[in-house]
């Protein structure tokens, strides 16, 4: 019960595996020391003035925008295979994050005009800042609320294509909302910056508190509802956490191109890289688990539970080939039926289970006695086939022979009939060959069909023999 509660209150269970959820903690946590240790020791030389370089900050926000963007995209598409809200609501985060980023962009100074549309747009310019960074806070504080309420919300399969588009143009209207409210009323927006560059209103006012607040309540509500246990939980928290960080360093500044100004914005940078990172990270890995899980699914469909040889299903198809591409070289090919003597005598005296240990042995032995392109499968039961590509009769009949000591040399005990002399488990060989070129050529019924009566004749001959039906025919 806790165990589908747990996993239920962690985010992306479907991509994101718990196996590297303690090497991300300690990662994150140790880049988290790092980082404050940076910000502390730079906070003195926050408010140092520092050389205008125009194209710095457009360039850093570009990064950071394109950075969340891809973030966003990958996180959307999470939530079309996990189906739940959360990561919706964690990809609109993102997406709107970089939205707002790229409209501030424009009114940077350097990006479009010298000056900058940035006076034109000044009151709206650092309202777009303070909008893009409380609502990204509030949308990831959101997500967490509703992975707390309701853990098992998922959005229903048929729906989820329509609902991950939904999802994924939310951020736009959004963003254009934000944008439209704050040009509206942009001559009733309070200045947040004097003439000189100081925002320190912003940074010591009430929009500024509420900018750390909404960050310190999205990584309490990350810290508190996953419990950190995913990768993914892990990095997501370091991100908030390096949004702390960077409004603490850009308001210990509280103005333009000073050390903490431009310094701070690594922070942020810092929070968008290293969630990337980690989701790509996933993503490749995810990868690598797909290719295994196929690889194992391909292996059971072709193999047989209890002994791993080949399974019936496989033989067919494998017969057919080997016959095909034995027609066209006009090579040999043959076929050995193999069957366990007297069976069910041996289930009944020894139980079932040890019944299964003796066809597993003998299974082994005959892995054993063949080439590698050899084909070994079992066919059913007590049963076996061998498909021996390019192989003559002669040669056939030797193999089996061999073989047939070979089992009996496992001196498996065997319990048998008054007039049966063995003491050990026995096998009997039905034999059947295609020839070099031979026409008509045989089918694969055909083929199966004769070592099957070969295999009967054995049987009929008292078992423990190579029967080939060639010498019936023949005969
Ligand atoms: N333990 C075990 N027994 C199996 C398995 N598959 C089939 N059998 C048993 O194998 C026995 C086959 O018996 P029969 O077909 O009468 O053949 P037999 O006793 O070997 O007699 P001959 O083939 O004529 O020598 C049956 O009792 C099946 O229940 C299996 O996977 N495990």
């Amino acid at each position: 019960m806790s165990t589908a509660k747990t996993s239920c209150s962690s985010l992306m269970t479907t991509t994101f595996s718990a196996r590297y959820t303690r090497l991300s903690r300690f990662l994150a946590g140790l880049t988290a020391a790092v980082m404050t240790v940076v910000a502390l020791a730079l906070l003195p030389y926050a408010d140092l003035p520092a050389e205008r370089v125009a194209l710095l900050v457009p360039v850093f926000s570009s990064v950071q925008a394109t950075l969340n963007a891809v973030i966003a995209y990958l996180v959307v598409l999470q939530f079309y295979a996990d189906r739940k809200y959360p990561t919706a609501l964690i990809s609109i985060g993102f997406a709107f994050s970089a939205l707002l980023s790229a409209i501030q962009i424009v009114s940077l100074p350097g990006v479009f005009t010298e000056g900058g549309n940035f006076e034109r747009f000044a009151p709206i310019a650092i309202w777009l800042w303070v909008a893009r960074l409380s609502g990204h806070a509030l949308l990831i504080l959101l997500a967490m609320l509703v992975l707390k309420g309701r853990p098992a919300l998922l959005a229903s399969e048929r729906s989820v294509g329509y609902q991950t588009a939904v999802f994924a143009i939310m951020p736009v209207v959004l963003a254009v909302m934000v944008y439209a409210f704050l040009g509206y009323n942009r001559d009733l927006l309070p200045g947040l910056m004097d003439a000189s560059g100081s925002y320190s209103g912003l940074a010591h006012g009430r929009a500024g508190y509420f900018m750390l607040a909404c960050w310190t309540l999205a990584l309490l509500g990350i810290l508190l509802v996953t419990r950190l246990q995913r990768g993914f939980d892990c990095w997501l928290a370091f991100s908030a956490y390096s949004y702390i960080l960077y409004l603490i360093v850009n308001f210990t500044s509280a103005s333009r191109f000073t050390i903490g100004w431009y310094t701070s914005r690594f922070f942020e940078l810092a929070a968008a890289a290293t969630l990337l990172g980690a989701l790509l990270f996933e993503v490749l890995r995810m990868q690598q688990r797909l290719k295994k899980l196929y690889s194992n699914a391909y292996q059971a469909s072709i193999r047989d539970g209890l002994t791993g040889l080949y399974s019936r299903r496989y033989f067919d198809t494998a017969l057919a080939r080997e016959l095909a591409a034995a027609e066209r070289s006009r090579r040999p090919l043959s076929l050995l039926m193999v069957d366990i003597d007297y069976f069910k005598q041996y289930n009944d005296t020894h139980g079932h289970l040890a019944g299964d240990d003796c066809i597993r042995r003998v299974a082994a032995s005959l892995l054993d006695g063949f080439r590698g392109s050899d084909i070994v499968a079992r066919y059913g039961g007590e049963e076996f086939v061998v498909i021996l590509p390019d192989t003559g009769r002669e040669l056939a009949c030797q193999t089996a022979e061999r073989l047939r000591s070979q089992i009996m040399a496992l001196g498996i005990p065997s319990v048998r009939p008054a007039d049966a002399n063995e003491p050990v488990v026995t096998v009997s060989i039905g034999l059947s060959h295609q020839p070099p070129g031979a026409e008509p050529r045989k089918t694969m019924q055909t083929l199966i069909g004769e070592a099957d009566d070969a295999l009967y004749k054995a049987k009929r001959q008292g078992r423990n023999r190579v029967v080939c039906a060639a010498e019936r025919t023949d005969g």
